[in-house]
């Protein structure tokens, strides 16, 4: 593909909104003396990228929480100081991530990268959870957008019976997710497989949350209800738009 096509390409335009989202998130957000969470995925590169120049520029020290490995590794090249969740005695000041899906509801799916038990962790030890999205993340109903299905963090020895009880009580299908780098399944940082359960209905989603977390095997979900503080949509026309939840 030339440069023009590329530049034409909605997968472009759509990084280029979600980068425009999470230059806004940063700036609004970002102060001297912080401790923040730093989620995982694509979305979170331009994230680390704003608040890696804006330490540079203002002589900033900022302490960053990572919620994986691979969000580890960005703090660490991008140079900026990190720091471990057990070691934090206070809230964190904000937690910046991305989502699979938000839906009119503001709820979410998150985990398609495999990354949401150290998400859901570090996002709720913070006082502000920020999310960043480009607007094709955004449905209408749940699961409309994200067909991924909703990412189950389980241990490896249950997954087999979570499966028939996810299926058994919610109906749908609940799939181990296989990898594509290896043979076999997908290794979560945690150690863990994961399970993407395909629903074939609409529930209430905090209610199903809520029995996903008594199966036994079940580690967490990659539902987040009401979890957002403030979500920071990239427009595909270059605006960006804030939704603020609490
Ligand atoms: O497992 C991955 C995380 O939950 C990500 O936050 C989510 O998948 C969104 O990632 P991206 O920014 O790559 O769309």
């Amino acid at each position: 593909m030339n440069s023009t096509n590329r530049h034409n390409s909605v997968d472009y335009k759509k990084d280029v909104a979600r980068k425009q989202a999470a230059y806004a998130a940063v700036d609004e957000h970002l102060q001297n003396c912080q401790t923040i969470g730093i989620g995982s995925g694509r979305t979170m590169v331009h994230v680390i990228d704003r608040i890696s120049e804006l330490i540079r520029q203002r002589g900033w020290s900022v302490r960053c929480i990572p919620t994986s490995y691979q969000a580890k590794q960005l703090i660490l090249e991008r140079g900026l100081r990190l720091f471990e969740l057990e070691h934090c005695d206070e809230e964190l000041d904000w937690s910046a991530d991305s989502a699979d899906e938000i839906d009119a509801e503001l709820n979410m799916i998150k985990g398609g990268g495999g990354c949401l038990l150290q998400e859901k962790i570090v996002d709720t030890a913070a006082g502000t959870l920020v999310i960043v999205c480009d607007e094709s993340k955004y449905s209408s109903q749940f699961g409309q957008k994200w067909k991924g299905g909703i990412p189950l963090e389980v241990v490896p020895m249950a997954w087999s019976l979570v499966k028939r009880r996810v299926e058994s009580q919610f109906g749908g299908k609940a799939l181990l997710r296989e990898s594509l780098g290896k043979l076999g399944p997908v290794v979560t940082d945690n150690g863990n497989f994961l399970l993407d359960w395909h629903f074939e209905q609409q529930h209430s989603w905090e209610e199903v949350d809520f029995q996903l977390h008594q199966m036994p095997g079940v580690i967490e979900t990659g539902l987040f209800i009401q979890a957002a503080s403030k979500i920071y949509v990239g427009k595909l026309d270059g605006s960006v738009s804030r939704l603020v939840l609490k």
